[in-house]
Parts: structure tokens; C-alpha cells; sequence
């Protein structure tokens, strides 16, 4: 037997245990803890919507292999996140083994909530064991549960955890240690879940809470008393909307001191190359298509980890269901659901996971309309381009005390895309034939402060996500744009610089035609292709081809004055316009060709984004030309 055959082998006898429970128990906490893997985790439900595999020894040597699933408040799945759950429970997802014992993760401030689905999951048969989690907040809260009658009502262990505490996952392993694992059995059809009606139940939940758990005093719910200034019908928009305003001014004011340390450090390296180097071809390519290009996007790094601070900020504390219950009337309006707000909210770090997020909405054409729109929000690859531009056409003025003029515009950037988005779902409502509202059902879990864990390596995946990216994709197109716009050389007597003669130069001058109308020029041009694999690549694409225009060493840093004195105001204008709306990024049409499971709502969702972009453009540049009298 190859040794491929004996690890698969091997595999199928590791016995397979699933983590389940309602959303936002703990589950992913408690994955991680067990497995060592760093899966999102975060303070609201429908955190994790794909199915997650790991492993772990227990202490005696026994392996075990460990899903993590999203959470579901019942096997009767209504959202496409749950039904992944309930399909991998129930033995229904093909190809795919069914797991040979469940632990049940509930949260123990909330069994009244949560004991419905451990009830239905008993039924499928399986070998059970109760984490009750989140034991220490039920304590601090003066909540007591009898945990050997617990045991004994459900007929399963009940083992105590605290899946943030280093530790607190022991009482797990030893209850998995001591389980008998059959690697015959299977779970009972679904059917057996119907078998018993919900009030039952409903009624069973409520007997096994009067037996088993006592509130020995409400010791004031804080979150309460919180929310009553939170969800106050005036404040709480208002403390909203400050929120977003300041995160967008820090991000301008907090990050100017590290990007110069990174365009510094960059130009350091330039000059340091050009130097040692003798001039030629592959002085070129390291100092104008490599550091000019790369390092360009490279010092938006800074911003893109102030803006993230922030989100994962809020996503600890369990504010974003409270914001998503506050715009759920205004999003009504435009026919969403306040459930849309989490999935359109990630898409402000990349549209593929927000996307991704709107299978926790319910109905299909709240969902469709979701997606539709996600990529409207303004996700990171454009920061970039907008802090250049910002940089270069608008003065870095204080309006008042604490509020840039540049941290305005790009406040206003992102609320550009915001309203489009809406408009957007408007009219998809409209035609696809709206229906009345759904209310909106939405746990607000208990606040607590953020995990400075959590914090950091949310930041850390993030700065990875982007050094990769910068490192593999956008360095492998930059070294593209590099050689498209070097080669072929000038010709005698040429009158521009020779990348106007390039193979770029030529294809930059072809497409502006099309982009003229809205006030792009070849060099221009040249960016917008590169940047369909990755917007940011459209700013190191301008590095490049103004350092080959302009031919200077100190290219990382002096993009910003050669754009400024280059371009109109008209033309920085309508480009900002043209990355609001242009669908420039074909791994987000992918995904949602997959998700949609057609390839009608990407192409759809192209053409209209295409569509919105051009006429943006070419309204912003009329508009300002004949403002501004150019
Ligand atoms: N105090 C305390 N907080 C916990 C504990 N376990 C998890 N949390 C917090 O609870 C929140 C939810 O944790 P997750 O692991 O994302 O929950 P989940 O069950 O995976 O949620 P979904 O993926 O949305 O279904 C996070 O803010 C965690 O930090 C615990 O034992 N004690
Ligand atoms: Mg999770």
C-alpha cells in the first residue's frame, strides 16, 4: 500500500466530530482553541458561514478530526448558511462523511435560546457531548445551572468550557477521551427531527430550564442599559454616523506619519539600487517597474490597517447587529433588509467575503439583491487609488477643529458608493417585483470588550493578505506593465518618451478612444487594464508608466506632485468617479457566478457596473470642466 493509501486510510478510521450550535456561541473560538486554527471570530451571528476542517490529538493520543460549522438556530434550515450545516449533520452533502459524534456548543447565558436545536440534533442518534460556553460571562452575571441535572435531563455530558481562555477547553477533551466512538453509525433521517412538533419542544426547552437553571440575581444587564442609548430612535443614529466619520478621519490623520516611513524607506532603496547599478534594462525593471510599482501601493499598507482597526473593532463588540437593526428601516426603504448590512459592511475589506456573507439572508431575492450590490461598497483595492488621487488634487486643509478636507473627500467617496448601492437596490427590487418587508429577526449579542487577541491577529491576517498580495499578484503584473511599456523601443527621431511607442503605449492610445469622452489619456489607459485583475495595480501601473514617461530614480514617492501637474482637476475627478462604480475586479465576478450559480448575474452585474461607471465619469468630467472653466 503507497503511503498516499495509508494516510487516506488513516483518515477515514480518525474519528470525525462536528461542532454545532446557535450562532454566535462560541463555536469558532472553541474550534480554534482545539485545532490551533485561526478562523474568524467575531461578536455577531453568522460569523462563519463555510464548513471548516481541522485536527488535534487528545491528551491519551487518539487523533480526532474536527468541523466547524455555521451556526444554526435549527435543523430546519432557512438560510443557505444553515443548510450547509444540517446537510453535513445529516449525512446529505455527497461525497462528504458524516460526523461520528457532535459536540453542542451553547452559550450559557442564553440555553432558553439555545436548547431547541441540541433537542432536534439528539434526534439524529448521534453520540452527543454539551460544551456549555461562555461560562465565565453566566457567572459574572450570577446565572447558575445545575450542570449534573442538566446532564441527566438531556442525557448527554455536560462539560463547562470558556473557549477565549487558554484552558478552558480541558473538561472537552477529557469528556472526547472518555467517548466511545462507533465508526458505524449514522445519523437518523431528518424526518425524525418533524416527527416531534416545534411546541413541544418549545415546552421540553422550558421543563429542562425550570429544573436546571436558577437566576440567582440579574446583576443590571450593562448591554441593556447600553443599547437604550445605542438603539435611542435619535441618538443612535447619530452616534452611528459620527463612528463612520471619525474612522474615515483617522485613517487620513493617523496614517501620514507611517506612509512616509514606508515611501522613505522605499526611495531609500531606489536611489541605494540606481547607484549600484549600471544603467540599462534590468535597472529599470527593479527601480521603475518594480520599487516605482510596487512601492507605491505598498505605503497604502498603513491606511488599509487603520481602516481595519476600526472594523474589527466594532465586529468584537458586538456593535454591528445594533447598526444592522438601526439601518433596517432605512434600508427597507430601498427594499433590503437590515440583515444585508453585515454582508455589505465586509465588503468594505473585499466584496468576495461579503458576498460570500449573503447566505445568511433568508429570502433568495434579498440575497440576490445583496450581492448585486456588495461590490458597489468600497472595498480596500480601491483606498489606493483614492488616497492618490486625494493626495494630489485636494489640499490637506482643516475644515474645522479635527476634520480634514481630504478625510472629507474620502468620507464621501465611500458614501457615494453607499447611496449608488442603494439607488441600485431600488430599482433591482422594483423590477424583479418588490415585496412587503420582512421584519428583521436579529440576535444582539452581550457587548464586551474587544479581544486584544482577536485585534491582532485580525490586523496581522490582513497586513499578510495585502504583502502577499502586493508580493505575488501585483508584483507579477507590475513586472508585466513594465515590459509592455518598455519594449519596443523608441524609433529615430521619436518626440515622446519611448513607452509611447511601447506595446502598452499602443494599447493605452487604442482604448482612448473609448476613455477620452470622460477625460482619461493613454497613460491612464494603460493602468485601467491591469487593474481589472486588482484595482490597486492600476496605482502601480501610473508608477511605472510616469516614471518610464518622466525617467526619474525617486519614482515611489513623487507619483502623488507628477499626477498633480499632469492631469486636470476635471480628469482626477472623473477617474475617482470611474472606481466608485467600474466593476474592476474578475475574481469577485467569479464568485458570484458561483454563489448565484449562474453566469447571467455576473455578466449582469459587469454591464451594469460598466454601464454606471462610464456615465459617472463622463457627468463628473462635463460637469467640472464647465465649472471650473477648462
Ligand atoms: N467571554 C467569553 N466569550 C466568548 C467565549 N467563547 C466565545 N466568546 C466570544 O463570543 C463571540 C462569538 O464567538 P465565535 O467563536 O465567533 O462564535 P460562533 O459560534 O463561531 O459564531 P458563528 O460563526 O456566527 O456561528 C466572540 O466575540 C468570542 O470572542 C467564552 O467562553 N467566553
Ligand atoms: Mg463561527
Amino acid at each position: 500500500m503507497g503511503a498516499v493509501d495509508q494516510q487516506v486510510q488513516a483518515a477515514a478510521k480518525t474519528p470525525l466530530i462536528a461542532l454545532l450550535g446557535n450562532p454566535n456561541c462560541g463555536k469558532t473560538a472553541l474550534f480554534n482553541r482545539l485545532t490551533g486554527a485561526r478562523q474568524k471570530v467575531a461578536n455577531y451571528a453568522g460569523v462563519t458561514i463555510e464548513r471548516k476542517e481541522g485536527s488535534f490529538t487528545l491528551p491519551g493520543g487518539r487523533a480526532l478530526r474536527v468541523l466547524d460549522l455555521p451556526g444554526a438556530y435549527s435543523l430546519n434550515a432557512h438560510t443557505p448558511d444553515e443548510a450547509i450545516t444540517r446537510d453535513v449533520v445529516a449525512g446529505l452533502r455527497a461525497g462528504e462523511q458524516t460526523p461520528d459524534a457532535v459536540v453542542c456548543v451553547v452559550n450559557a447565558t442564553n440555553l432558553r435560546l439555545n436548547l431547541r436545536l441540541v433537542l432536534e440534533i439528539k434526534r439524529l442518534g448521534l453520540p452527543m457531548v454539551l460544551a456549555l460556553n461562555m461560562v465565565d460571562v453566566a457567572r459574572k452575571r450570577g446565572i447558575e445551572i445545575d450542570t449534573a441535572r442538566l446532564s441527566k435531563e438531556l442525557g448527554m455530558p455536560v462539560i463547562e468550557t470558556v473557549a477565549i481562555q487558554a484552558g478552558g477547553e480541558k473538561g472537552l477533551l477529557a469528556a472526547l477521551e472518555a467517548m466511545p466512538f462507533d465508526l458505524q453509525i449514522k445519523p437518523n433521517p431528518l424526518s425524525a427531527i418533524d416527527a416531534v412538533p416545534v411546541e413541544e419542544t418549545q415546552r421540553e426547552v422550558r421543563r429542562i430550564i425550570d429544573a436546571t437553571v436558577g437566576f440567582d440575581n440579574d446583576k443590571g444587564n450593562l448591554s441593556e442599559q447600553i443599547d437604550h442609548v445605542v438603539l435611542h430612535p435619535v441618538i443612535g443614529p447619530v452616534i452611528l454616523a459620527a463612528t463612520m466619520f471619525l474612522i474615515f478621519q483617522a485613517v487620513f490623520s493617523w496614517a501620514a506619519v507611517p506612509m512616509d516611513l514606508i515611501k522613505n524607506g522605499v526611495d531609500a532603496i531606489g536611489q541605494w539600487v540606481g547607484g549600484a547599478m549600471a544603467d540599462g534594462p534590468l535597472r529599470s525593471l527593479i527601480v521603475e517597474g518594480i520599487l516605482g510599482g510596487v512601492g507605491s501601493v505598498l505605503v497604502f499598507l498603513p491606511q488599509i490597517l487603520i481602516l481595519f482597526f476600526f472594523i474589527l473593532v466594532l465586529e468584537d463588540c458586538g456593535y454591528l447587529p445594533r447598526a444592522a437593526f438601526l439601518l433596517d428601516r432605512m434600508m427597507g426603504g430601498v427594499g433590503l433588509s437590515g440583515r444585508a448590512f453585515i454582508p455589505l459592511l465586509s465588503s468594505f475589506a473585499c466584496a468576495i467575503p461579503g458576498v460570500m456573507a449573503a447566505r445568511t439572508i433568508q429570502n433568495p431575492r434579498d440575497r440576490l439583491v445583496t450581492i448585486m450590490i456588495a461590490p458597489l461598497m468600497t472595498c480596500s483595492a480601491r483606498l489606493p487609488v483614492y488616497a492618490l488621487v486625494i493626495a494630489a488634487f485636494i489640499p490637506n486643509r482643516e475644515l474645522a477643529a479635527g476634520i480634514n478636507l481630504q478625510g472629507m473627500v474620502l468620507f464621501l467617496l465611500y458614501a457615494a458608493g453607499i447611496i449608488s448601492a442603494m439607488a441600485v437596490a431600488y430599482v433591482f427590487k422594483r423590477t424583479m417585483g418588490a415585496k412587503g418587508h420582512q421584519p428583521l429577526m436579529l440576535e444582539l449579542p452581550a457587548y464586551h470588550w474587544p479581544h486584544l487577541n482577536n485585534l491582532a491577529l485580525g490586523l496581522w491576517e490582513r497586513a499578510r493578505i495585502f504583502i502577499t498580495r502586493v508580493g505575488t499578484v501585483i508584483l507579477t503584473l507590475m513586472v508585466l506593465v513594465w515590459f509592455l511599456s518598455s519594449f519596443p523601443g523608441a524609433p529615430e527621431g521619436a518626440t515622446h518618451p519611448p513607452i509611447y511607442y511601447s506595446i502598452a503605449g499602443m494599447l493605452g492610445r487604442a482604448l482612448a478612444v473609448v476613455f477620452e469622452p470622460i477625460g482619461f489619456g493613454w497613460q491612464i489607459c494603460i493602468a485601467l487594464v491591469p487593474g481589472m485583475a486588482a484595482r490597486e495595480v492600476a496605482v502601480g501601473a501610473l508608477g511605472t508608466v510616469y516614471a518610464l514617461s518622466g525617467g526619474g530614480d525617486d519614482v515611489a514617492s513623487s507619483l502623488t506632485p507628477i499626477i498633480a501637474a499632469s492631469w486636470s482637476l476635471p480628469t482626477a475627478l472623473s477617474l475617482l468617479a470611474w472606481y466608485v462604480f467600474a466593476p474592476q475586479c474578475l475574481s469577485t465576478l467569479s464568485v458570484v457566478r458561483r454563489e448565484t450559480g449562474s453566469v447571467r448575474y455576473a455578466l449582469l452585474m459587469a454591464g451594469y457596473m460598466f454601464a454606471l461607471a462610464y456615465t459617472a465619469s463622463f457627468l463628473t468630467f462635463h460637469i467640472a470642466r464647465s465649472v471650473l472653466g477648462s
